[in-house]
Parts: C-alpha cells; sequence; structure tokens
C-alpha cells in the first residue's frame, strides 16, 4: 500500500472553490452576452486595470513590441516556434485521408478539414506566458485554420512585449489585449468589434478554463486545461536536489499547482522534502511555489514500480516526469498523462517553453480521456461515402429496407427501396415498405 509523508487539501475544499468559480464566470458571460464590448470594457478596467476602447493592437504597436526586445530574446523565441513547428508539421503528416473500397462498388473515406476561425488564448496574468502563443497559433496555422485570433492579458497594464512578439511571430490574424473571462467571452460569443471563431484554445488559469468549460458546445474547445500539475516518479537513479527542482519549477505557477513525488524509495522522498525547504528560501518566486506545495504538494512512498504506475494511473497528472531505472517500462504501461518526460535529461520547462511538443495539457484529471492540444485537435475529421455499381446501390439498399423497417421508419425504408427498384429491377411498390427477403444461411 502507498504512503503518504505528505498529504495536499481535500477534494471537498477543492469542490466548494470551483463552485464559486463557475458563478463568477456565469454571471460575466451573461454579462457579455447582453452588453457586448461595453461588459468587455469595464470588465477590463475591473479585473485587469486596463483601460481601452479597442483592445485590438495595431501593427505600429506590434511593431514597438518587437522593437523592445533584444536580437538574442526575438532568435530564442524563434528557436522554440521552429520546433513547435517542425513537430507539428511531423504530427499533421501522419494525419492521412483515407479513401477504402469495404464492398465491391461501395467506397467510404474520411477527410480532415480544418477548422475556419480559431480563438487562442495565451495565459498571462501572473506570469507572460508567451509560450502558449507558439503552441496555440503555429499548431492551429500548421493545420491550416484560416483565421487564427490570440487574446492574452495586459501585463502590468500594458501589452507584454514578449508574448505580442511571440504572437505575431506565430503568424497571428488579429492580436487583443484582453484577459480572463472577458476574453473568452468575446471571442465566442463575439462583440460589436470581435467577430466570434468557432473554436477556443490555450490554457490558463481556474476562470479561463471554466469559461471555456460553458462556451463548450456554442464553440469547440480544445480541452480542459486549467492550473498546471506536475507529477515526478522517482528511484534512486536521482537524488533529492533533481526531485525538488523539478517539483518547485512547476509550482511556482500559481497557488493551486500540484506538485506530487511518488516513489519507491523513502530515503529520497525524505530528502526530496529537505530539499523543498532549503531551495524554498532562495527561489525568488518562492512565494507562490510555498503555498502551492504547502496546500496541494504530496509525497506517497510506493513498495514497487507496478504500485507507482497504478497511482500515476489514478493522479492523472497533466505533467509525469520518470526518472527511474525502467523509464521506457512507463512510457510502454502508464495509461493517463498529459504529457511525459522520460530520463534526468529532460524536464517539463523543456516541454513548456522550448522542445517542441505542445504545452497545452489536460488538467483536474481530464487525461483519462484526452490527450494535450496538437494538429489533430484543429482538424474535424469528416466521412464521405459512395456507390460506384448498381449492383453495390440494390444489395445495400435491400439491407438498409429491412434495418429501417425495424426501427419502424418506413420513410427511410423508402430510400432504400426506391434505389432497389431503380438499380436493382425489384419491383416494390411505395409507401409499404416492404422488406425483400434473403435466405439467411443455415
Ligand atoms: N494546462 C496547461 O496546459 C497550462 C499551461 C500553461 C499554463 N497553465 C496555467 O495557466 C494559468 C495562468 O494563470 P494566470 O492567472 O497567470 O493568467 P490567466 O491569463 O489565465 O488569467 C488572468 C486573468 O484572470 C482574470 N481574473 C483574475 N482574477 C479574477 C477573478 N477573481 N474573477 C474573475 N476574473 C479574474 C483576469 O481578467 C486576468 O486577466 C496558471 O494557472 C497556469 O498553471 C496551464
Ligand atoms: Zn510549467
Amino acid at each position: 500500500m502507498p504512503v503518504w509523508l505528505k498529504r495536499g487539501k481535500d477534494v471537498e475544499e477543492r469542490a466548494e472553490a470551483d463552485r464559486q468559480v463557475r458563478a463568477t464566470v456565469e454571471a460575466i458571460l451573461g454579462d457579455i452576452e447582453k452588453r457586448g464590448d461595453a461588459a468587455i470594457i469595464e470588465l477590463s478596467q475591473k479585473f485587469d486595470k486596463w483601460e481601452r476602447s479597442d483592445f485590438r493592437l495595431s501593427q505600429r504597436e506590434i511593431d514597438d513590441c518587437l522593437a523592445q526586445l533584444t536580437d538574442q530574446d526575438l532568435h530564442d523565441i524563434e528557436f522554440a516556434q521552429t520546433q513547435v513547428r517542425n513537430f507539428a508539421q511531423a504530427q499533421r503528416a501522419t494525419m492521412t485521408d483515407l479513401t477504402v473500397e469495404t464492398l465491391p462498388g461501395v467506397t467510404l473515406g474520411h477527410k480532415h478539414v480544418p477548422i475556419n476561425a480559431v480563438g487562442c488564448y495565451v495565459p498571462g496574468g501572473k506570469y507572460p506566458l508567451l509560450a502558449s502563443a507558439h503552441m496555440s497559433v503555429i499548431t492551429a496555422k500548421v493545420a491550416g485554420c484560416e483565421r487564427v485570433i490570440t487574446c492574452a492579458p495586459p501585463f502590468g497594464a500594458k501589452p507584454a512585449p514578449a508574448v505580442v512578439a511571440a504572437q505575431a511571430m506565430a503568424g497571428a490574424d488579429e492580436i487583443y489585449v484582453l484577459g480572463g473571462i472577458q476574453a473568452i467571452g468575446a471571442m465566442a460569443i463575439g462583440t460589436e468589434s470581435i467577430d466570434p471563431v468557432d473554436m477556443l484554445v490555450g490554457p490558463g488559469n481556474a476562470f479561463v478554463a471554466e469559461a471555456k468549460r460553458q462556451l463548450f458546445g456554442r464553440v469547440g474547445i480544445d480541452l480542459f486545461a486549467g492550473p498546471t500539475e506536475t507529477l515526478v516518479i522517482a528511484d534512486e537513479t536521482v537524488d533529492g536536489e533533481m526531485c525538488a527542482t523539478d517539483l518547485l519549477g512547476q509550482a511556482e505557477h500559481g497557488p493551486t499547482t500540484p506538485a506530487i513525488l511518488l516513489t519507491t524509495s523513502e530515503k529520497l522522498a525524505r530528502e526530496t522534502m529537505a530539499e523543498i525547504e532549503r531551495l524554498l528560501e532562495i527561489l525568488p518566486t518562492g512565494e507562490i511555489a510555498r503555498k502551492s506545495w504547502a496546500d496541494f504538494g504530496e509525497v506517497i512512498v510506493c513498495e514497487s514500480y507496478d504500485e507507482m504506475l497504478v497511482e500515476a494511473d489514478r493522479i492523472a497528472s497533466e505533467h509525469v516526469q520518470v526518472m527511474t531505472d525502467r523509464d521506457m517500462w512507463f512510457r510502454d504501461n502508464l495509461t493517463n498523462y498529459g504529457a511525459l518526460f522520460l530520463g534526468p535529461r529532460t524536464n517539463v520547462a523543456y516541454g513548456d517553453k522550448v522542445i517542441g511538443t505542445n504545452h497545452t495539457l489536460p488538467t483536474m484529471k481530464a487525461a483519462r480521456y484526452t490527450g494535450g492540444l496538437w494538429v489533430g485537435k484543429f482538424m474535424k475529421t469528416c466521412t464521405w461515402q459512395t456507390v460506384t455499381t448498381d449492383a453495390a446501390s440494390a444489395m445495400i439498399g435491400e439491407y438498409g429496407s429491412r434495418l429501417s423497417m425495424l426501427e419502424g421508419f418506413v420513410g427511410h425504408a423508402e430510400q432504400a427501396n426506391v434505389r432497389v427498384r431503380r438499380y436493382g429491377g425489384r419491383n416494390i411498390p411505395y409507401g409499404t415498405g416492404a422488406t425483400p427477403r434473403i435466405e439467411v444461411a443455415q
């Protein structure tokens, strides 16, 4: 049985916080629906102290942001964007259109159709998360989406230059400085100044994730990508400093970030907890990380690798860092996770910022039913079919007619029968729903 050396807050407390967020989001989306731009302007003032009548940046404002970055900054952003684009293109290449003859004269297929208009949210309340611009905008463009618009909140009551640069360099068609529920609502519902999109993507805090969830149906969403979570699976092949650094590296995202250590070694567990206390004293973002570690950090000691696997699948964390003597065994056997980071030479920050895999990933156990954002999320896989011979049309028609009548659908049966008459030369009077029989072999 696993033993907890440290536990996080219980589920009830989290559920109460979720209820409050749900109510706030519902009220604000209703207001945006009713009052459009007027609501957006007020909300932006209220939550972000950001006053503007038009939130779209002009080309001049975009150029001004680009000019504030150093050559090194621009080179680094370009490097990261190239990695994200290369991987997205390789993934796109695995998605082939399909044409298959399933019976003589019966041809079925599917094709991948890019979604026309996409709204990409780039979070930036606590940190200007420019990497989210690459993850959403570039991936949408690789998919072939025509209109890709993007919203990020102001940072320190003005546009964050690095975020704007990343949005522009990624190829965004419209850039808005707008955050939180008001950004999500404006993109999905539309206002006098912003045309609505077909799909919302991108990570964000609990308000952003909940707003996307409530708007799902009216628009598509990528997945539930709320506050970051991380899980480290480690044995004695690594030390406490490495584990502590990887846990705190993600705990700094926000005060509700679960960072969990699963290990077979109580010695490593205790060493990691001590290291965390030492590092929290010197980490400049330690205040946030300390709060999330105190409230949501967990340390679980397991008896075996199999037990760690079961626990990891139960936790279904957004990020899973594996540093053991059998990393590929975990890759081959884990089933619930957003993204895997295998071996001590890589880590979650590489994925977050630069290596090329997408960092928008499922949280709150959504990893049980979805992977992260990828080029396939921006495509609709739509089927088509055709019947190319008379014999095939009549043969499928006879089955279709009988199966329709089993459901009581006479009109459906007639759609089939008219073809059985014309292409099969069978005389079935209209409106009888007569079902020609076949001999079933014994
Ligand atoms: N799951 C993923 O893939 C992933 C990836 C990266 C980041 N993240 C998460 O993104 C989040 C970013 O959060 P953030 O807060 O820094 O930026 P954010 O851009 O998501 O949210 C900032 C906005 O929240 C709104 N807001 C703040 N307090 C509010 C309140 N009380 N009521 C209504 N609206 C309010 C404001 O309008 C503000 O513009 C973090 O939680 C991080 O963990 C997740
Ligand atoms: Zn991160």
